[in-house]
């Protein structure tokens, strides 16, 4: 008999694909009710209440799958639960229209001041010349990040006769075009559009996206839309844009702390809030616990989960053999995310002697997962990795070739879109490890661990020397150095290590030096 525990009030109409299979006994209540013994739980269901930490799992042996009824996975351990082999999954697209339909509802009511106006009359107050709003009709709509929600909202947007502005650094001019946005820089999305809204996950690049110079970009009376994560807008800046006028309010579901205490933004007329409602529908919750649901029963007779968001169990005698390569595929994965930095609509992988007798399509699963690491807001892993790379519109292939360049093995990753290309190959020697050893057309020999940058330049005398320069002026210390070119004078490449990341003020310092073409940091 398989026992679950439904936390966090989930809803108990999802349940059935668990209520009506045999051998599984459904216990709905908090895991401190006492309901059920918690060491004898197989599968726990929680939404955002119950925190699933280390001292929780101790207190469940058993447990071998968690189900999260949503997108955020924010209140789990996954680290946690990963190291103990427990699976676990989530909802990623029951909420998205709920969570659109919200930040529309905000916009409205933003530009019609609908909540302060509601307030006034129903304290008998009649106001109808202090509530002046605008139109959303040949408004333009700034949207940043256009995944599920950001897509969505983009349609509502049009149907309203508005026009849609999106950055998103990982999107394709032909996704754009399907949509039918308009594919701009962040600076002209800041610049050029009434409305912006933010629709990213919270990432290391996404914290702050706007702040205090980002905002001073954006135009004067600009509205400003938060129904993704606390701290995406900077909330101190945006306060400070509010008090002085610049910004001429915001619509914000979601906050750096939750609940928020005392918060300055609160206290202005122009701000309209929720309590993180974007998902709070019958439809979605319905559709959340559902799924999550279907996912363990799917797990109970032992099929594999799709959207399983930490790495699935695996014999120990497969994983030794497949481990090295699997840990060079993630990186070069990783590797062509940061160091082409673009939309890409296909990506190949091609692999060679010794690589090309192992499970080829798991280490193109864990390529895929270390791809999209910094590019979207869930966890890619080797079971839900292909299925993502289809909905994100990007083809997959992958093929095997008896070319190995001289190497017992190689790995050459492609990645392409909108005309542009790059290529990476790695190899895997034993006895010495993983090295990268062609990067986008030129030959070069690194370890892929660490900080790295990678810089592209004129081949020209004196340039390897300026940057050595600018980083020993500021104490940077070089661990390693590799450098190639194709043909004297003409396009070459650095790569550099270091013992900790750079700054973003170094890394623009070595930016301005002449003869260097671009710079990418990559976090390995
Ligand atoms: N308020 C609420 O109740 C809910 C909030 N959410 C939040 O909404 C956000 C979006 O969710 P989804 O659309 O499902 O995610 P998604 O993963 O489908 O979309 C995120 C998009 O952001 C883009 N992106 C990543 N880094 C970026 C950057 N630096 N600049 C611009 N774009 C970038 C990605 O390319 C992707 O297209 C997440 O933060 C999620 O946690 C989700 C559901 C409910
Ligand atoms: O209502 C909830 O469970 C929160 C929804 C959310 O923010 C998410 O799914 O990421």
């Amino acid at each position: 008999m398989f026992h679950v525990l439904a936390a966090d009030s989930i809803k108990e109409e999802g349940l059935q694909p668990l209520l009506e299979q045999n051998g599984v006994q459904v216990h709905i209540g908090s895991v401190d009710s006492g309901i059920i013994d918690l060491q004898k739980i197989d599968a726990l269901l929680v939404r955002s209440a119950t925190k699933v930490t280390q001292e929780l799992l101790d207190l469940m042996p058993s447990l071998k799958i968690i189900g999260r009824a949503g997108v955020g996975v924010d209140n789990i351990d996954i680290a946690e639960a990963t190291k103990r082999g427990i699976i676990v999954v989530n909802a990623p697209d029951g909420n998205t229209i709920s969570t659109a339909e919200h930040t529309f509802a905000m916009m409205s009511a933003l530009m019609r001041n609908i909540p302060q106006a509601h307030s006034t009359v129903k304290n008998g107050e009649w106001k109808r010349n202090k509530f002046i709003g605008n139109e959303l009709y040949g408004k333009i709509l700034g949207i940043i990040g256009l995944g599920r929600i950001g897509s969505e909202l983009a349609k509502r947007a049009k149907a309203f006769g508005m026009s849609v502005k999106v950055y998103d650094p990982f999107l394709t001019k032909e996704r754009a075009a399907v949509l039918g946005v308009q594919l701009s820089s962040f600076d002209e999305v800041l610049a050029e559009t009434d409305i912006i809204s933010v629709h990213t996950p919270l990432t290391k690049e996404t914290k702050g996206l706007l702040n205090e110079k980002t905002l001073s970009q954006t135009k004067k009376g600009v509205y400003l839309l938060n129904c993704a994560r606390g701290g995406i807008i900077d909330e101190m800046a945006l306060a400070h844009f509010i008090e002085n006028g610049h910004v001429a309010g915001a619509a914000l579901d979601v906050f750096e702390v939750e609940p928020p205490e005392n918060h300055p933004l609160l206290k202005f007329d122009s701000v309209i809030a929720t309590p993180h409602l974007g998902a709070s529908t019958k439809e979605a919750q319905l559709n959340v616990a559902t799924q999550v649901a279907s996912e363990i029963r799917t797990f109970f007779e032992n099929n594999p989960v799709a959207n399983s968001i930490n790495l699935p169990a695996m014999s120990k005698e497969i994983y030794e053999k497949i481990q090295p390569y699997h840990q060079l595929a993630k990186e070069m994965g990783k590797i062509v995310s940061e160091c082409h930095n673009k939309g890409i609509s296909e990506l190949t992988a091609t692999y060679s002697g010794t690589a090309a007798e192992l499970e080829t399509t798991f280490l193109t699963k864990a390529l895929l997962a270390g791809f999209f690491e910094n590019r979207i807001d869930m966890k890619v892993n080797e079971v839900n990795a292909i299925h993502i790379a289809k909905e994100r519109g990007i083809m997959v292939g992958e093929k095997v070739t008896g070319n190995s360049y001289g190497y017992a093995n190689t790995i050459t990753v492609t990645a392409s879109g909108d005309g542009e290309s790059f290529t990476v190959r790695g190899t895997y020697i034993d006895h010495y490890g993983p090295r990268i050893v062609n990067l986008d057309g030129f030959n070069i020999d690194f370890h892929p661990s660490g900080n790295l940058l990678y810089i592209q330049h004129m081949d020209r005398p004196g340039v390897i020397g300026h940057v050595g320069k600018v980083l020993g002026d500021h104490d940077v210390n070089i661990a390693t150095m590799q450098v190639g070119r194709k043909e004297a004078g003409g396009e070459a490449i650095m790569v550099l290590s270091f013992d900790k990341p750079l700054s973003i003020e170094m890394i623009s310092k070595l930016e301005s030096l002449q003869d260097i073409v671009t710079i990418n940091s990559i976090v390995l």
